[in-house]
């Protein structure tokens, strides 16, 4: 748990505990074990901490957090007892120094890192704050803008950046163990007051208040309703405004609150939920531990629409050689445009620029109308529009030219899978990447796999969600996967909330008040309300092929709403027509604001249907639209279509803006308890009989009816024949 060793005159304290060396209470105590023997023995001259495998320590143990033994105060006084120590303390920083880490670290009297080793103090992000006396030492280190800005946001820092802050003394490139002996070597004797960060004062601002005022406003704008960031923010004004033990004590006072809190619990969830989904498996057997992924060294890109150049962005942004290809010249040459526009401004944000991205180098980007050039590939990405019978042709291209064994995804938000590799010879090698909007900035890669899709093919895909920065989660394939199928039910209620007597506005403010991003009529607006009326005109819900006398309000003896039909007939898209649920300052204006005209057009639309409105409570709005995707949630575990409620959080929080605080639509059922959320459907359904997406999915009740376990025992209550892959 922690080596206790000698350098002659310097004692070596190595924390243990791979692969990260968490701060688990075992490794707590070895380390205090280790400084209690480093003091009391008169030939050790100094003390240098250092973590097994080059890695100092990403932290206290966050599994701990969720166990009943008291764990505050467990680290603070570890840390005050390091900073006391009339011996030279050293931390030797490799790789990265987290959390409960670089607060070990802080306590030390010099730090000396490695060049490329990370540090920050990213508790904020699993909702808590640096409970170990972080949030008073940081600021007095770095200075008070710098703190707040790294202990809010979480955010980790390379060291070179630590070094500029005065994070850390020293940067070496070789070995940071010998370095570190030589400097502890070097200061023994020097006094060490000066380099106890407790007794330093909080280097002064001209003007504080001020400072902290606006501080606050960005804190709480960022925050959305998230806990944690403010509190963060109280604890290190308490280290502007307090003396150092005071400071301590309000730390304590306010990490009890978060670490108390169900935002905690919901953040510390996705931390694991994320990493859970890495390890994919599929009803057929296969799965992460026996798939070996592919190499892609170079990858082919079909479309240069607003998905493909986002697309491409990625891939070049992590450093995949690539062929990007069009239909002609005309839409190469608007597509190559854009292209080269998003590198440049991906190049600006990143600190070796346009150099790092290479992308003027046409052995690393080339832009052409030759589908030969794709013969050497060993990846396509088609992101063409969702029009299947273009697809099959393309595939059915690629399949001939491309080289055996090359993998071929489409990207497609709905379309199926096994029908787009039936065009190919090759449907082992055919999968599904379903990119998000803008596709270089969001961070989920929903990889579909279809009937024949093989092991290797799925390991490749999710190899690439890496490499490309994104959380790949794997799922088996139905109209609308995961994501958009949970998505249909919520949208299509938000609607009737609108024939019923809600307003956009209404529903959107409830919607993002619970803490989505977007509520669902923004959110249409921005997407375009184009793409969704395409689909339903291809599924005959409305257009030319509707049958003459199907009702306005009804399809396949279900309720259906023409409202967003209306809308785009009259040519209202959303943004990018400057009209859609809301008006735009102007076409692809992006501020919203309530229209006059979209209310009369409700009001005249009701009368004209004989509805009877009704004013609707922010309950209802809630309770409609996030239990029927939750409960199409249900549908798809007992289908088998993802292996874990984990799956679906993942998938929304990272694709569809669900606030990371309340864990994901799977866990958030399991806080609000499933009881109530069946009961809560059932009344919604038996006021609304033609509304399946209401209807209890038949898992949720048995989960109900065997005494709403634990969300990690949900799917032990599947039997295996319930899944239809
Ligand atoms: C560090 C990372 C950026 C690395 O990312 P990478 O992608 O390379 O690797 P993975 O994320 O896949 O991680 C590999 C593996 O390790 C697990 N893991 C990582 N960090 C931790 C951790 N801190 N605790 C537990 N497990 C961890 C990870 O889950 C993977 O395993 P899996 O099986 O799931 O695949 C990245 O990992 C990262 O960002 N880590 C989290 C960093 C972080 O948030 N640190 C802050 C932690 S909170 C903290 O430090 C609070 C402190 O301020 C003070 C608290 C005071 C109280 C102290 C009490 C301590 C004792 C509590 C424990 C009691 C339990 C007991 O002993 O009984």
């Amino acid at each position: 748990m922690a080596q206790y060793a000698r350098s002659s005159a310097v004692a070596v304290i190595r924390l243990c505990n791979p692969p990260l060396n968490a701060l688990s209470l075992a490794v707590l105590q070895a380390l205090e074990d280790g400084l209690k023997k480093a003091d009391a023995d008169p030939s050790v001259k100094a003390v240098m901490i250092c973590g097994e495998n080059r890695k100092f320590s990403a932290g206290a143990d966050i599994r701990g957090f969720s166990s009943p033994k008291r764990h505050e105060g467990a680290l603070g006084p570890i840390v005050s007892l390091i900073e006391s120590s009339e011996k030279p303390v050293v931390a030797a920083i490799e790789g990265v120094a987290l959390g409960g880490g670089l607060e070990v670290a802080l306590g030390c009297h010099y730090r000396i890192a490695h060049v490329k080793a990370q540090m920050g103090l990213p508790e904020v992000t699993i909702g808590l704050l640096p409970g170990a006396e972080g949030t008073q030492r940081l600021p007095r280190l770095i200075g008070l803008p710098a703190a707040l800005d790294m202990i809010t946001t979480g955010k980790h820092i390379p060291a070179t950046e630590a070094l500029k802050l005065g994070l850390v003394d020293e940067i070496v490139e070789e070995n940071t163990i010998e370095a570190a002996i030589r400097l502890a070597n070097k200061v023994i004797g020097q006094p060490l007051g000066p380099r106890r960060l407790s007794l330093k004062p909080i280097p002064r601002l001209p003007n504080m208040e001020a400072f902290l005022r606006e501080a606050l406003v960005k804190v709480k704008k960022q925050a959305r309703g998230c806990l944690a960031p403010e509190l963060c923010f109280q604890a290190v004004r308490a280290a502007a405004e307090r003396p150092f033990a005071e400071g301590v004590r309000r730390e304590r006072e306010l990490f009890q609150v978060l670490l108390t809190s169900g935002q905690a619990r919901a953040l510390q969830y996705a931390f694991f939920a994320e990493r859970a989904v890495r390890r994919w498996d599929t009803p057929s057997g296969a799965s992460w531990s026996s798939a070996a992924p592919q190499p892609v060294r170079k990858a082919a890109v079909i479309g240069l629409g607003t998905m493909g150049r986002g697309i491409v962005t990625s891939l070049v942004k992590a450093n995949i050689p690539l062929v990007a290809l069009e239909q002609d010249l005309e839409y190469l040459n608007k597509g190559r445009k854009a292209v080269m526009l998003l590198l440049e401004r991906e190049a600006m944000k990143m600190e070796r620029g346009a150099q790092a991205l290479d992308f003027h180098n046409p052995a690393r980007l080339q832009f052409t109308v030759d589908f030969d050039l794709l013969h050497d590939v060993d990846l396509v990405i088609e992101a063409v529009f969702e029009n299947m019978a273009l697809k099959k042709e393309i595939f059915h291209k690629l399949s001939k030219i491309c080289k055996p064994g090359a993998l071929l995804c489409t990207n497609t938000s709905a379309l199926n899978i096994d029908e787009i590799a039936s065009a190919t010879s090759c449907p082992q090698q055919v999968i599904g990447t379903h990119f998000f909007s803008p596709a270089h900035v969001m961070r989920l890669l929903e990889i579909i796999y279809g009937r024949h899709t093989s092991p290797t093919a799925i390991a490749t895909a999710m190899q690439l969600a890496k490499a490309l920065k994104k959380v790949g989660v794997v799922v088996g394939n139905c109209f609308g996967f995961v994501g958009n199928r949970m998505m249909f039910p919520y949208v299509q209620q938000a609607v009737f909330l609108l024939e019923e007597g809600s307003r956009p506005e209404a529903v959107d403010q409830v919607l993002e008040d619970f803490g989505f991003k977007l509520g669902p009529f923004r959110m249409s607006d921005l997407a375009g309300l184009d793409v969704g009326w395409r689909s339903r005109k291809d599924q005959g819900l409305t257009g030319p092929s509707l049958p003459a006398g199907t009702p306005a309000r009804q399809r396949q003896g279900q309720r259906y709403s023409p409202l967003p039909d209306l809308l785009c007939e009259q040519g209202r898209f959303g943004q990018k027509t400057g009209k859609g649920w809301y008006q735009y300052e102007r076409a692809g204006g992006r501020t919203a604001t309530p229209d006059p005209w979209l209310h009369s057009f409700l009001s005249h639309y009701r009368d004209t249907h004989h509805i009877k409105t009704r004013f609707i409570d922010q309950e209802e709005i809630l309770e409609r639209c996030l239990f029927s995707l939750i409960n199409e949630g249900f549908a798809i575990l007992a289908e088998g279509i993802a292996s874990g409620p984990e799956h679906l959080d993942v998938i929304y929080i990272n694709g569809y803006g669900w606030p990371k605080h309340r864990g994901g639509p799977m866990f958030y059922a399991s806080t609000v308890g499933l009881p109530r959320v069946l009961a809560k459907l059932q009344k919604y359904s038996e006021v609304h009989p033609d509304v399946p997406g209401l209807r209890p999915s038949a898992f949720l009740k048995k989960l109900v009816a065997a005494g709403n376990p634990p969300i990690k025992e949900w799917m032990s209550y599947l039997s295996q024949q319930s899944s239809k892959l």
